[in-house]
């Protein structure tokens, strides 16, 4: 809400002084009850000034037909149209929002990155509680492009959020004027069954993250599914179905069934590889290596509300896993293991080093068990939330046992400090 063009340019001038990671605007200038919020007057400063800062802008169809000049806005083809001349004021990206869209049953978004255009349809939720829909949408995108997600991904999640709002909120009987306030805070309210968002990932899941091998459990002659109990009943805070050689279908059986073994016990399940297989069964996430499919492709098809995990060996793979918006990454292996071929160890230094430089929550991996479990939490990295194991616990002949010794060693590690 800028109302006149001394504060547009102190703004500017400030923005310029101390860069900030991101800039969000969302052009206020005529409210979605059609008042108008910011004369003309300023209309330049905007477009010549504050515009071309932005990483994103996202007018309504009555404001950008106001930056464009008057310009009719009434099909899907308008808005792309208006978001690519928009687009050529300078913003990185812009985002013509349709919620007035005449003759349409869906709220048409359109986001333009001056490469794609990205068409985001959802069904129109008929209510008059829409007062600050436009301002909670840009605040949602600029908290979710702060957490490290990449645009496309943050307009989703926001968009998503304030659409769940909307619906939760279409009864509220507040006010006396053309609008209706809506309610932020419907993830609080327990009752609320319009909020489909699993719980946001907690690093500290990574505590004891237990990874199957669908070999080793043939070898002991147990069910991957028997694994995956005994693990959780042992103390694991995580779990990952790596079966490298299940056929697909019969993975997919395996998973559903271990997902409602780990949904009773709210232990988050992420599947290795197989971004396919996780979609299906709607796991809670992946964990992918260099060589598997990019984290950044995995959160598209994923979405903002899963979980992705990244191997990483190296600080710089760290710090792209970070900007892939991946949510931890596995660092290993620590130790020498005979459980993935080829692999390179890092050793404690490695690791350490890797923590120091991530952005993101670590989780350790590779040889690691009762014996060394310890020095490994102890390099003393704040961000290095757990240890991941597969031999110490699931090529034993018992696995809750193995579970419980590993939980007790870490529990007795500074970890639970950092
Ligand atoms: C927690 C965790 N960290 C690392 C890995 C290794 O994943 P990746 O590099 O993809 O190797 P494979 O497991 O696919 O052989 C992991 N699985 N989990
Ligand atoms: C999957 C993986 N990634 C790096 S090391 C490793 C295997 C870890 O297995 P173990 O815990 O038996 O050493
Ligand atoms: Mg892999």
């Amino acid at each position: 809400m800028l109302p006149s063009v001394g504060i547009v340019k102190t703004l500017c001038k400030t923005l310029r002084e101390f860069p900030v990671h991101a800039l969000v605007v969302d052009p206020v200038m005529v409210s979605t009850s059609g008042d108008v919020l910011a004369g003309p007057s300023i209309l330049s400063t905007f477009l010549e000034e504050l515009l071309p800062m932005a990483d994103i802008i996202t007018p309504n169809l009555k404001e950008a037909s106001a930056l464009l000049n008057g310009m009719q806005l009434e099909t899907v083809d308008d808005m792309r149209s208006a978001a690519r001349l928009l687009h050529n004021m300078g913003p990185k990206n812009v985002l013509v929002k349709g919620g007035d869209l005449p003759d349409s049953s869906d709220a048409v978004d359109i986001l333009y990155n001056g490469h794609n255009f990205y068409e985001l349809r959802s069904p129109r939720i008929r209510t008059r509680n829409t007062h600050g829909t436009g301002c909670s949408l840009a605040s949602s995108i600029a908290a979710e492009v702060a957490k490290g997600y990449p645009m496309l991904s943050a307009v989703k999640v926001a968009k998503r959020f304030v659409e769940t709002a909307l619906d939760y909120s279409k009864e509220i009987d507040i006010g006396n004027g053309p609008q209706g306030p809506f309610d932020h805070l419907l993830r609080l309210k327990s009752h609320s069954q319009a909020c489909h968002r699993q719980q946001p990932f907690d690093p500290s899941d990574l505590f004891l993250y237990a990874v199957t091998d669908s070999r080793m459990n043939k070898r002991w002659g147990r069910s991957i599914i028997d694994a995956v109990k005994a693990a959780i009943d042992g103390g694991a805070t995580i779990i990952q179905l790596r079966e490298k050689d299940a056929e697909t279908k019969d993975f997919m059986e395996s998973a559903k069934a271990c997902l409602r073994i780990c949904r009773l016990h709210g232990v988050p399940l992420l599947i290795n590889d197989r971004v396919d297989v996780a979609i299906a069964c709607d796991a809670d996430g992946v964990h992918v290596g260099q060589s598997d499919m990019p984290a950044r492709v995995a959160r598209t098809l994923l979405g903002p509300e899963k979980i992705i995990g990244v191997s990483c060996k190296t600080p710089e793979q760290a710090e792209q896993a970070w900007v892939d918006g991946a949510d931890y990454i596995g660092c290993g292996g620590v130790y020498p293991t005979n459980t993935k071929e080829n692999n390179i160890t890092v050793g404690l230094n490695g690791l350490k080093t890797v923590c120091m430089a991530s952005k993101l929550p670590v989780v350790a991996i590779g040889g690691i068990g009762v014996s060394n479990a310890r020095a490994v939490m102890e390099i003393r990295a704040s961000n290095l939330k757990g240890v991941a194991v597969v031999s110490a616990l699931f090529d034993r002949e018992c696995v809750q046992i193995e579970t419980r010794k590993l939980h007790e060693v870490l529990l007795g590690s500074n970890i639970g400090s950092t």
